[in-house]
């Protein structure tokens, strides 16, 4: 089962602060940096979150990922168009997809993937996006479509908007902005874990 809470760090930096608290789901999210530098960052990833036994999400490097051992990836749509699947089967990894409408959906279904992402559930400060926020109804047709496999609801996700989109069926929410861009992220990522204990508990 996925940790009801998912959070993505642009740097393996975050770890050392996140950990300690009780993160227990991490998605590793690189953009523009050499492959050494990438090799550097999970592999350091892995070695702390070994330590407080959290799962690992590599994002997009998928070749980088098997080399080192890793065991979950998270793949976009592009990204989809260059990877090797059997080859990533083969090495036992599992496999998050993104998705944004319903062709994405029948896409990233055929590959019987580990979860399903669906955003951006709301306007997202992070990337530009060419399609319009989801909304609560959207997290409530995904979760109808795809059944049995976890769902992740993501984009401009908060504290304060997160009942509704879990009431809606998103199994696991994850965020950016929310956590990294606060006073104190630390104290907002102890409010995330606080109310996901709650929804585990009902
Ligand atoms: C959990 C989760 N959902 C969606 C994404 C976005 O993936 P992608 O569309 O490949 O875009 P980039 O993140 O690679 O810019 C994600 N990373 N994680
Ligand atoms: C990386 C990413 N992918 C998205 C998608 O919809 O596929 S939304 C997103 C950014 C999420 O950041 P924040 O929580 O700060 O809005
Ligand atoms: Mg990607």
């Amino acid at each position: 089962m996925l940790n009801p809470f998912y959070q993505i760090v642009d740097n393996a930096n975050w770890l050392p602060r996140l950990l300690p608290v009780g993160l227990k789901l991490v998605q590793l999210r690189i953009k523009d940096a050499e492959e050494d530098e990438v090799r550097e960052q999970i592999t350091l990833a892995q070695e702390l979150c070994n330590q407080y036994q959290t799962q690992l999400i590599i994002n997009d490097y998928w070749e980088l990922a098997i080399e080192l051992g890793c065991d979950f990836i998270h793949l976009g749509q592009e990204d989809l168009d260059d990877a090797d699947i059997g080859e990533i089967r083969q090495a036992g990894l599992q496999l998050g997809v993104s998705t944004h409408d319903e062709n994405e959906l029948d896409r990233a279904l055929d590959l019987e993937p580990d979860y399903i992402a669906l955003g951006p559930v709301y306007p997202t400060i992070l990337k530009e996006m060419h399609w319009e926020p989801q909304g609560a109804e959207n997290v409530r047709r995904w979760k109808e479509m795809v059944g049995h496999i976890p769902l992740v609801a993501i984009g401009g996700l908060s504290v304060e908007r997160a009942s509704e989109i879990y009431d809606a069926g998103a199994d696991t929410i994850c965020v950016v902005t929310d956590v990294l861009y606060n006073e104190s992220p630390e104290e907002r990522l102890q409010e995330w874990l606080e109310l996901s204990i709650e929804r585990q508990a009902e």
